[in-house]
């Protein structure tokens, strides 16, 4: 699981240090602007020396006599003999040597080769989620809403190529037919720009559309791809050497070469990111009685300020409490959390050491903050407290995630321990909630797969749930997904309640008709 070991920015892994991103071109293109009038300084130069020596030549052509005159004999042998090594020194002498080594010096700061892979699978994830089609992920639909914004061939191309590398043949062809398509729209670019900012060549477009249907054994397909690349680029050699090797392999071999493995498992894929994290198949929930209610039980101090409730399921207990972080206290949570943000780590529980390393199957980044790290945390706290009646002095750090490009969390259980082991005395997670902390433009709702529920961040409410029943065991209905994000960044705030400590407040009861007993808010189940 733990592939990463190397703590980066992680660019694409929140949107925290993406505007760093957009700083750091403003300085590059600035310093290769520099460059560029460094250049055409000395072309200038260079471009007036051949003025004057033409107009030189000019002068000996139309005069005969020259030579007799010893004065113009003299001067173009001084000419020819100094003139022209200072010309070379001066041809030679390096330009922009200074802007070359800032641009060099740079570099580090640029996203790795890991980010574009983090950015590649954040788009891979989200399309697979919302079961979008490359086409429309290209052109700015995003399942359902237009945006106006779009992809270009080359951006294609390299989605194409990374599934290649991960042999997803299909989602890979996908890819290269939308790039085809878009390039189509886009018409011919001036011939005079260079291939990188160009892009890639329709023809170039084509050839890796043969070779992935090649992959795939669409031998037509493929051959087919091959003649319009061809086509398009008659004189380019390798495409040929690689037509001919298709149509030889076409004509012989096609019927007992083996098929070439997919690696795509889209039944794996569809159980760690379930469909219903749209929310649109959704169904009505079998709750009787009420399911929004005003809590003023679980402390007294609700008596004066109750908060909004909806009870979302009763077995597993999942709760939205509302109003329970003010915007200025998001704002501020948010704002001093940036600059400590980290790719969020997990622990390892298996493995002997307890060293941290950075996650695949979350893609954020995150901080924690103790409950009495300063007067917002304190009052958090204090409001959790009475919402959930629960005693705050046995819970876990708070922890502030923002998820960026595509960010999710695959599908899991938040307690740690199996039922056994929690029996022996160790602590684990009774309980799970999860502050919203800003508004998610699209996409990013906390879903329910085995409750077929999906929760889309309402800034200032916090969602609540029982990790463990009545009993202290498991409740493994309560496993969850962090849904990728489409559009928008997410500011989640997360703090896990201590089931060692509670057993007061919330302990253990045979049968759930008992827990209007409870001193904890399974109360409001009257
Ligand atoms: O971000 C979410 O919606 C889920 C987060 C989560 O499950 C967790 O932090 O354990
Ligand atoms: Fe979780």
């Amino acid at each position: 699981q733990w592939q990463e070991k190397d703590v980066q920015k992680r660019y694409s892994r929140s949107v925290v240090n993406m505007d760093e991103l957009l700083n750091i071109e403003d300085d590059l293109v600035s310093n290769v602007e520099k460059l560029a009038e460094a250049l055409s300084r000395k072309a200038k130069t260079i471009k007036w020396g051949v003025f004057k020596m033409m107009k030189r030549r000019q002068k000996y052509k139309t005069s005969r006599e020259l030579f007799a005159n010893p004065i113009d004999s003299f001067s173009l042998v001084r000419h020819m003999q100094s003139d022209w090594l200072m010309w070379l020194v001066y041809l030679e002498k390096p330009v922009g040597e200074e802007e070359l080594a800032y641009l060099h010096s740079r570099m580090p700061l640029l996203p790795k080769y890991s980010d574009f892979i983090d950015a590649a699978e954040g788009i891979r994830k989200m399309q697979a989620t919302y079961q979008m089609l490359a086409s429309d992920i290209a052109n700015g639909l995003l399942d359902g809403v237009q945006y106006n914004s779009s992809l270009k061939p080359i951006d294609c191309l390299a989605m194409g190529h990374h599934l290649m590398n991960d042999s997803r043949w299909s989602a890979a062809e996908q890819w290269i037919s939308a790039g085809i398509e878009v390039k189509g729209k886009k018409g011919k670019s001036s011939s005079m720009e260079m291939e990188l900012l160009r892009g890639p060549k329709v023809a170039d477009l084509c050839r890796t559309l043969g070779q992935v249907q090649m992959k795939q054994k669409n031998h037509e397909a493929a051959l087919q791809a091959y003649q319009l690349a061809l086509k398009l680029s008659p004189h380019d050699a390798e495409i040929f050497a690689e037509y001919r090797v298709l149509e030889q392999r076409y004509l012989t071999l096609s019927s007992i070469e083996p098929i070439e493995q997919e690696d795509e498992d889209s039944d794996g894929e569809s159980l760690l990111f379930p469909p219903c994290c749209s929310g649109r198949c959704e169904v009505s929930r079998n709750l009787t009685g009420l399911y929004c209610v005003y809590n003023h039980v679980t402390s007294p101090f609700l008596q004066l300020a109750p908060i909004k409730t909806e009870i979302l399921s009763i077995d597993p207990f999942v709760l939205l409490f509302h109003d329970m972080i003010s915007q200025k206290e998001s704002t501020l949570i948010r704002s001093s959390s940036k600059e400590h943000m980290l790719p969020s780590a997990t622990t390892d529980v298996d493995a002997s050491g307890s060293e941290d390393h950075v996650a695949t199957f979350r893609t954020s980044k995150s901080v924690w903050y103790s409950s009495t790290s300063n007067d917002t945390t304190k009052r958090i706290t204090e409001r959790l407290g009475d919402a959930t009646g629960l005693d705050m002095n046995f819970t876990e750090y708070f922890q502030v995630i923002n998820y960026g490009l595509g960010g999710f969390f695959e599908t899991h259980l938040d307690m740690l321990l199996s039922d056994r082991s929690r029996f022996n005395g160790t602590r684990d997670r009774l309980a799970t909630t999860l502050f919203y902390l800003n508004e998610v433009r699209q996409g990013g709702g906390t879903h329910f797969p085995r409750l077929n529920l999906t929760v889309f961040p309402q800034p200032g409410s916090a969602l609540f749930w029982y990790n463990l029943d009545t009993r202290g065991n498991d409740h493994t209905s309560t496993l969850h997904t962090g849904c990728p994000v489409i559009v928008g960044s997410k500011w989640v705030m997360s703090k896990w309640v201590e089931d060692a400590g509670q057993e007061f407040k919330r302990p253990c009861v045979d049968s759930s008709s008992s827990t209007k007993e409870l001193p904890s808010a399974e109360r409001l189940l009257i």
